[in-house]
C-alpha cells in the first residue's frame, strides 16, 4: 500500500531547515502540499483577525513557496475554512495514510491538532519554530526557569552549538491523481499606501517569502550589521536599525536556526561582539516565550495571566478605541499607532510604549491589545505577542510585576527632536465600518 501523505504547512513556509517536511517527503509515495486559510473574521468594524498587512505579505509567501514546489514538479494546494474539515475532505479524496505538520503549542493551534488527530489518521507533528531544540536544553521546558536571566544563564552554560540543519528536499513524491483547484475567498487586491514605513514589504527586497528571507539575511550579514545591533536597536524607525528577521520568521520563510547558525558563522570570520551576541540573545528571548508554552499553557491567556494578586483592571470600550485610532491625545502614542495600523510594523521600543500606555494609563484590559496587534502585525507570532503582553502587563514572568513606561521620558530619549512624531501626527487613519 502506498504511503499517501498530506503535508499541512502552518507557520513554517519554507524548504530549507524544514525537518517535517523533509522526513514527510522522504518517507511518502505521494505528497500532497496544503495550506489552509483561516476563515478571516472581523474583529472590529471592517477590520479582520488576519488584517491586511498581514494577509498581503502571507500571499507573497505562500507565491514563492507555491514556484518552488512547482520546479520540484509538485505544488501547493489552497483551501480556506475550518482545518480539520478540509484536511478530512482531502484525506477522504486522496486515501491519505499520513497527515504531517508543524507542532505549534498555542491554545488554539492545540485544539485544532486534537480535532484532526480524532479523524483516526496518524498524524505525525514537529517542533521546529525555536532556535535551539527543546531536547537540547539544560531542562525540561515544563521545569524551566521562570525567569528570563536564569534561564539564559543555563543555556549559555551548556554552550549549545547548532550543527546541523535540514537541508531542502532534493526531489519530492508525486502528486495525487486527484486534481484539487486552490478554492479561497481572499481578497488581496486593496491598494497598499506607499508609507514611510520601516518594513516596506510590497518593496522587492521584502516581500514575502524563502527566497527573499534567505536574501535579506545574507544582505544583513554581508553589511555587518550585527556589528552595531546593540546601538541602534532601540531606534523608533528606518529600515536597518534592527534586523527586520521577525516577519519572515512569525511565519516560518526563514528558522531562527538557521539565522543563529548564519550569524555563528559571521562572528567565526568578522568577530563576535556584544552587538552580534544581542541578536542571539533577542532570538533566545523569542525561544523563552514559546517554552514558557510547555509549562503554563492555558494559563498565559487567562486575563490575569499567571498573577496571583492581580489589580482590578476596568477596561473601556472608548478608550481602548481611541488607542487604536490613535487619537488618544498623548501624541506619541497616536503617531505609534498610526504607523501600526499604517505599516503593519512597529519598533519594539514602540511596541513597548503603546503596549504600557493601554495598560497602565487608559486601564485596558491587555488582551485586547494583544488582539488588535494579532490582526495588525505583519509579523504576528502568537508566542512573541502574547508574551510580550502579559510580560508588560505584570501578568507573567516578570520578576519586576510589569513594566510602566513614561511616554514623556520615552519621548526625550528615543525622539528628542520629534521626528517621528510629528510625521505620523499628518498621517490620518480611516478605520471603515463594515
Ligand atoms: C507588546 C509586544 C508585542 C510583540 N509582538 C510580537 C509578535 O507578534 N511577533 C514578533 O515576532 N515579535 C513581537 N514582539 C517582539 C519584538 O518587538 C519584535 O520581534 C521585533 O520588534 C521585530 O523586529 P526585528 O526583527 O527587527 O527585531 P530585532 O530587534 O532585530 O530582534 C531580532 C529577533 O529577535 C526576536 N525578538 C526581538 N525582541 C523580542 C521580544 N521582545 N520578544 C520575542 N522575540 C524578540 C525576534 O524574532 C526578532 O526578529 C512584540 C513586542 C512587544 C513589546
Amino acid at each position: 500500500m502506498p504511503n499517501i501523505t498530506i503535508y499541512c504547512f502552518r507557520n513554517d513556509l519554507r524548504l530549507i531547515d524544514n525537518p517535517a517536511f523533509l522526513k514527510a517527503a522522504s518517507e511518502s509515495d505521494i505528497l500532497l502540499p496544503l495550506f489552509c486559510h483561516p476563515n478571516n473574521d472581523l474583529i472590529y468594524k471592517s477590520v479582520k483577525r488576519v488584517g491586511i498587512h498581514r494577509q498581503t505579505f502571507l500571499r507573497q509567501a505562500l507565491n514563492q513557496l507555491s514556484a518552488s514546489l512547482k520546479l520540484m514538479g509538485s505544488d501547493l494546494i489552497e483551501v480556506q475554512g475550518n482545518i480539520c474539515d478540509q484536511i478530512k475532505k482531502i484525506a477522504d479524496a486522496i486515501g491519505a495514510t499520513n497527515i504531517f505538520f508543524e507542532k505549534i503549542i498555542a491554545p488554539e493551534e492545540l485544539e485544532q491538532e486534537a480535532l484532526i488527530r480524532s479523524l483516526g489518521i496518524p498524524v505525525v507533528t514537529f517542533w521546529q519554530s525555536s532556535m535551539i531544540d527543546p531536547s537540547e536544553l539544560p531542562f525540561e521546558p515544563q521545569n524551566m526557569p521562570d525567569i528570563f536571566t536564569e534561564f539564559r544563564k543555563q543555556i549559555e552554560l551548556k554552550n549549545i552549538e547548532i550543527k546541523t540543519l535540514a537541508q531542502s528536499p532534493s526531489k519530492l513524491p508525486r502528486l495525487p491523481n486527484k486534481k484539487f483547484e486552490s478554492d479561497i475567498n481572499i481578497n488581496f487586491t486593496k491598494e497598499i499606501k506607499n508609507q514611510k514605513s520601516s518594513f516596506p514589504y510590497t518593496e522587492n527586497q521584502f516581500l514575502g517569502g524563502e527566497k527573499t528571507a534567505l536574501a535579506h539575511l545574507e544582505n544583513y550579514l554581508l553589511k555587518k550589521l550585527p556589528h552595531s545591533y546593540k546601538e541602534t536597536r532601540n531606534k523608533l524607525s528606518g529600515i536597518d536599525f534592527s534586523t527586520k528577521f521577525s516577519p519572515w520568521l512569525a511565519i516560518g520563510c526563514i528558522s531562527a536556526k538557521y539565522i543563529a547558525f548564519k550569524l555563528k558563522e559571521f562572528e567565526d570570520q568578522f568577530g563576535a561582539n556584544e552587538s552580534s551576541y544581542w541578536i542571539w540573545f533577542e532570538l533566545l528571548w523569542r525561544d523563552y516565550f514559546r517554552f514558557l508554552h510547555f509549562k503554563y499553557g492555558k494559563s498565559l491567556y487567562l486575563k490575569n495571566g499567571l498573577n496571583k494578586n492581580p489589580t482590578h483592571i476596568n477596561h473601556n470600550e472608548s478608550k481602548f478605541e481611541a488607542w487604536i485610532h490613535g487619537r488618544t491625545g498623548n501624541q506619541l502614542i497616536d503617531a505609534g499607532m498610526r504607523e501600526l495600523f499604517l505599516t503593519g510594523y512597529l519598533s519594539n521600543r514602540m511596541r513597548q510604549i503603546v503596549a504600557s500606555y493601554l495598560i497602565y494609563d487608559l486601564e485596558c484590559d491587555w488582551r485586547k491589545g494583544a488582539q488588535w496587534f494579532e490582526s495588525q502585525l505583519i509579523d504576528y507570532d502568537v508566542y512573541s505577542n502574547h508574551g510580550n503582553w502579559l510580560y508588560i502587563a505584570g501578568n507573567g514572568t516578570d520578576p519586576r510585576g510589569g513594566r510602566r513606561f513614561n511616554t514623556t521620558k520615552q519621548n526625550l530619549e528615543h525622539d528628542p527632536t520629534d521626528i517621528y512624531k510629528n510625521y505620523w501626527k499628518e498621517q490620518s487613519i480611516n478605520i471603515s465600518p463594515i
